[in-house]
């Protein structure tokens, strides 16, 4: 077999090793020509048997994906087929499905999970687009996945959007999760009851009911930093988590542990709290009761 994967990014890069190591042949394209096969996008396509192409799509959600499946539109022809395997919303999966359709290209949206961890061990897939589809695509996927079971890496999680839909949960989980693991480490370090933080944490990898590999990443980063000195306490997100909220809202879910992960994470972009701020001078207001001055004041 061999396939198109345009993106030769941290994620696509590691695919394209991953997918190699398989006997998979693949040519990838990227706009820097440092890590790209070929100089162009049409060049790749022209690399590959007309009509039952695969082209991988790992570029970033949103407008660059859409570019991308919009000239792949233009160069693909009737029988081939793309993937879209970067963290898209899953609402742009039926546009990008019609517009694939009008020319006769086939289109599934595949959910990755792994990060920079994938290449070694095997990529998390949930995809979603029709049987048949899913079927002549399986050999990218098995190549992809961790060894083992299929159905323990691998899901045909429904129709076009299934995917990106199960990443999207699977990303909002990712937040509840490393919050908790984050607290319970603020918790830890903030008495000196117990002596060995790092050492709890990495007590509990290991038969407790929290194990889990976040909580052996976070036991990593800890060994390497005690007290996290080296970084700061700004956390960025790319979507998932808002989308996720988002969902919740209109399908009337309540999801308190996400959302309140989520929020976290804005509360630690912002230095000073205005809505805190707005919480002391009110009691200040009503109860005369003291603030202290802003930094700098
Ligand atoms: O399952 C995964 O491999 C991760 O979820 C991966 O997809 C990525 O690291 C997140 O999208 C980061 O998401 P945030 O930027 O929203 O934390």
């Amino acid at each position: 077999m061999h396939i198109g994967l345009v993106g030769l990014g941290k994620m696509g890069a590691n695919m394209r090793t991953r997918l190699r190591a398989a006997g998979i042949e693949v040519t990838g394209y990227d706009r820097d020509p440092a890590v790209s096969d070929v100089a162009s996008l049409a060049d790749m396509v022209a690399a590959l048997p007309a009509g039952s192409r695969i082209v991988w799509v790992m570029v970033p959600a949103g407008a660059i994906t859409h570019g991308v499946v919009e000239e792949l539109a233009g160069l693909l022809v009737a029988g081939d087929v793309v993937i879209d395997g970067g963290n898209s919303h899953f609402a742009d999966d039926a546009a990008h499905a019609e517009l694939l359709a009008g020319h006769g290209v086939g289109y599934l949206d595949a959910g990755v999970s792994g990060g920079v961890w994938g290449l070694e061990n095997g990529y998390g897939l949930m995809v979603g687009g029709d049987a048949a589809t899913v079927e002549a695509a399986m050999p990218v996927f098995d190549a992809l996945r961790p060894p083992g079971p299929r159905e323990e890496g691998f899901v045909h999680a429904g129709a076009v959007g299934a995917g990106h839909y199960a990443k999207m949960v699977h990303n909002g989980i990712e937040y509840g999760l490393m919050q908790a693991y984050a607290e319970g480490y603020e918790l830890l370090a903030a008495k000196d009851v117990v002596t060995d933080v790092t050492g709890t944490m990495k007590a509990w990898t290991r038969g407790t009911v929290v194990r889990s590999w976040l909580l052996e990443l976070l036991v990593r980063a800890l060994e390497d930093d005690p007290e996290l000195a080296e970084i700061s306490d700004w956390v960025e997100d790319s979507g998932e988590g808002r989308w996720t909220v988002d969902e919740a809202i209109e399908s009337a879910v309540p999801v308190p542990v996400i959302s309140a992960a989520l929020f976290a994470r804005f509360a630690s972009r912002q230095g000073a709290s205005p809505a805190m701020k707005a919480v002391a001078a009110l009691r200040q207001q009503f109860g005369g009761h003291a603030t202290k001055p802003a930094d700098g004041a």
